[in-house]
């Protein structure tokens, strides 16, 4: 018998392992071009070996809207497929595209983010599928639905008033970017954990925006790299925000506590479909999952308001009729209710057709848990799957003239379903809404009943990263109107 010495036992396993891999690459590649019998995978290409199309589609726009436009015109069909980050991956256009991937959540496919952000989220609603995401959603609705939210929009406006007075009060200038951030963080502190400390908020937001940075970065476990501090990052925020808990706790314990004054304390005392609640590491990072989810999407959403509303002043004009008539039916201190939100329909009109030409999320991804057909072609287990907001908004079949700014798109029935998604759709589908719609009106009818504002770089460009962001924070000149006497 042939006795192997070790150094011809590793160069045997290593022969081995590549003949094994190079094998299972030929496969994956021959199954691709030959799909055997029935559909075919769409049409498209799988770009460069390794990378696929990946640079082409961030260098477009960021968000990938061009590159998604440029295929669906030259394909002429509802799916067409790339390879983007690291996968191979249908994507699915317009209205039907929308549809599918809206009701096919945990029949076809499932949410799914990159292990590595998932590994940063934890067991949080974003991270989980099936039965358990419909357990966490449920929780989250007890504070997030529009019954709850009732109790908080005086809450919101006497936020609203302070960040004005703190920040914009007797400026001839802000900068609109950082300071709409300040606004919906220090808001989501005291909505979601009752912070009010600004020196607390502060160190908060500083742990979050190193998450921020470095969560959509490869998990290199390397000191330095933008991912090992995000890491760092979300592991302080979760030890502090776990002090918040266990105090709190105490306070329910001790009856000094509210069971309803916030998300935490919602969390906290909500028990689900079978009587279980949250543990307290769950609370923790979902409460970390909605800060994330819920500040810097509704700042770059208002910030794309104001920039729309001083260009266009007419519509800054009819906003500001409407939140007059509100502002005449009340007392001076007294604060909004519901049924104020309810008289916002024009101010929520142009915050919708902002949402339309200016979506701050450019859609989401999915997992394929099996091979499945879908308009006529065969999309493989394993695949991602991505639906796009920008380019269904685009689309000339649902918004005639869709270059041209008209909020009366949203009048009467507005948009016909699936077309108008800035929050998705389905089982998946954003469940913060009402709370940016209610934080976004109650900001903006502060803002205009007491600004007009103006452009210090007229044609200041915006660039996707992956949020709408203005190149120079979007400055603007501040025109505080006259105090009526
Ligand atoms: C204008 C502001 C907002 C926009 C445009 C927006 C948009 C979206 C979109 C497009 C999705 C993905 C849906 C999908 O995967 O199909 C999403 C998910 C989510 N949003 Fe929002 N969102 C906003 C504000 C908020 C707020 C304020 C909160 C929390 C208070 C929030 C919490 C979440 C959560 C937790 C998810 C994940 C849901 C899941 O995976 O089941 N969002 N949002």
């Amino acid at each position: 018998m042939v006795v192997l010495w070790s150094g011809e036992m590793v160069v045997l396993w290593a022969a081995l392992a590549v003949g094994f891999a190079t094998l299972m690459v030929a496969r994956r590649w021959w199954r691709t071009k030959h799909p055997g019998e029935g559909p075919k995978l769409p049409p498209g290409t799988g770009g460069w070996p390794l990378i696929g199309e990946t640079l082409p589609y961030l260098a477009l726009t960021g968000s990938g809207e061009n590159f998604i436009v440029k295929r669906m015109r030259k394909y002429r069909t509802q799916v067409f497929r790339t390879h983007i980050l690291g996968s191979p991956m249908a994507v699915f256009c317009g209205a039907a595209g929308n549809k599918f991937i809206f009701s096919n959540e945990n029949r076809v496919l499932v949410n799914a983010w990159p292990a590595s952000v998932a590994k940063l989220f934890g067991r949080s609603v974003i991270t989980t599928t099936g039965d358990e995401a419909k357990r966490v959603r449920k929780v989250l609705m007890a504070f997030l639905s529009p019954e709850a939210l009732h109790e908080f929009v005086g809450q919101m406006d006497s936020a609203a008033r302070l960040h004005l007075k703190r920040y914009w009060d007797g400026k001839a200038e802000v900068k609109v970017y950082s300071m709409l951030k300040v606004y919906t963080f220090s808001l989501a502190c005291s909505l979601f954990a009752s912070i009010e400390s600004e020196e607390r908020k502060a160190q908060l937001s500083a742990f979050f925006n190193v998450f921020l940075k470095g969560m959509m970065q490869m998990d290199l476990k390397i000191p330095g790299t933008r991912y090992y501090k995000a890491k760092k990052a979300v592991d302080a925020l979760r030890r502090e925000l776990r002090k918040e808990v266990d105090d709190r706790k105490e306070a329910l314990r001790a009856g000094t506590a509210n069971p309803k004054q916030d998300l935490m304390s919602y969390l906290l005392t909500t028990a689900d479909d079978s009587g279980k609640h949250m543990s307290d590491e769950e609370v923790v990072d979902n409460i970390i999952n909605l800060l994330f989810a819920g500040h810097d999407t509704s700042s770059s959403t208002l910030l794309m308001v104001l920039k729309h509303l001083a260009e266009k002043p007419y519509y800054y004009n009819e906003i500001l009729n409407e939140q007059r008539e509100i502002e005449k039916s009340k007392g001076k201190e007294e604060v909004l209710n519901w049924e104020d939100l309810k008289k916002m329909k024009y101010t929520w009109n142009v915050v919708c057709e902002v949402m339309r030409v200016s979506p701050a999320v450019a859609g989401a991804f999915r997992l394929a848990i099996t091979d499945f057909d879908y308009a006529g072609f065969r999309i493989p287990k394993g695949w991602r799957l991505h639906w796009n907001v920008h380019t269904t908004h685009m689309m000339e079949e649902y918004f005639p003239e869709p270059e041209k700014f008209d909020p009366s798109r949203f009048e009467g029935e507005g948009p016909p379903p699936y077309t108008f998604v800035p929050f998705g759709g389905g089982p998946r589908m954003c469940p913060g809404l009402e709370f940016a719609r209610v934080e976004m009106l109650v900001f903006l009818h502060n803002l205009v009943k007491n600004y007009k504002w103006e452009l210090v770089f007229p044609n200041e460009k915006i660039h996707m990263d992956p949020m709408p962001v203005a190149e120079n924070g979007l400055p603007v000149h501040l025109h505080p109107h006259q105090k009526h006497s």
